[in-house]
């Protein structure tokens, strides 16, 4: 049987001075899934990819990663926590414009103990490490890899981005809309590829989109209006 990465029992969170947001009986994320959520915009989907990933904290109910409750560990454990075993792709990607393109990708091995010595478990050196992701995820130009990442395109930036996430194989990798920007036979490839990264790395993946067309390439989609209890009849898609 598969062993469980992520389980969320009867959550619910609302911002400080905002009504609930959102109350979810029960969900939970398998090892090597790939799972697809959607929802209108302002449902709720990057919260509830914050809780998850134990970057806010329930008001009730209980999450769990890879078997730690979030609640019984410090801010400041669950930063370490969520370095050592969730990457993240972001939909503006937040890559670091004063770093070259590898020294990007190896960042969360300067955060992370457990990745840095997975990723040298297999490689050389964090370089060679972040060089292979690179080169498995299409950058495979050398001459791109010492420039500035604002000079590379939004497809580029985007590789980077999947390559930081990946390194040193985290459990669980979250992606929040990070295909939006490109055109549709672009997604698909850059899905293809990520998949391909994720299942050598042996990570899960929760990826966010408002693209329906990408659905079907994933083990399971979740719909954020389905689950989510304290849904507002009115969001719009
Ligand atoms: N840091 C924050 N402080 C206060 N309210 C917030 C914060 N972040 C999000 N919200 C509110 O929570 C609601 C849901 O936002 P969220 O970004 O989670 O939705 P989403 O489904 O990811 O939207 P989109 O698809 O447009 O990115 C919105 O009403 C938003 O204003």
């Amino acid at each position: 049987m598969n062993s469980v990465i992520i389980d969320l029992d009867a959550a619910t969170y609302a911002w400080p001075g905002q009504p609930p947001l959102l109350d979810i009986k029960h969900l939970q994320l398998l090892a090597g899934e790939r799972v697809f959520l959607k929802g209108p915009s302002g449902s709720g989907k990057t919260t509830l990819l914050g809780l998850l990933g134990g970057v806010y904290l329930p008001d009730q109910g209980q999450i769990t990663l890879l078997g730690k409750n979030m609640a019984s560990m410090s801010a400041a454990e669950r930063d370490r926590f969520r370095a050592d075993h969730t990457g993240y792709i972001f939909q503006m990607f937040n890559l670091l414009p004063y770093l070259s393109v590898v020294e990007n990708v190896t960042l969360p091995c300067h955060f992370s103990r457990v990745r840095r010595e997975r990723a040298l478990k297999r490689h050389d050196g964090l370089a060679s490490a972040a060089l292979h992701l690179l080169h498995s995820l299409g950058l495979s130009d050398n001459a791109l890899l010492d420039r500035s990442v604002n000079e590379l395109s939004i497809g580029q930036q985007q590789r980077v981005a999947a390559a930081r996430a990946l390194i040193g194989s985290p459990e669980l990798v979250i992606a929040d809309e990070p295909t939006s920007a490109l055109d549709a036979d672009s997604r698909e490839a850059f899905l293809r590829l990520l998949f391909a990264e994720c299942s050598a790395a042996g990570s899960s993946l929760l990826f966010v989109s408002h693209d329906a067309s990408l659905e079907p390439l994933f083990d399971r989609a979740l719909s954020l209006r389905d689950i989510n209890l304290a849904a507002q009849p009115q969001e719009v898609c």
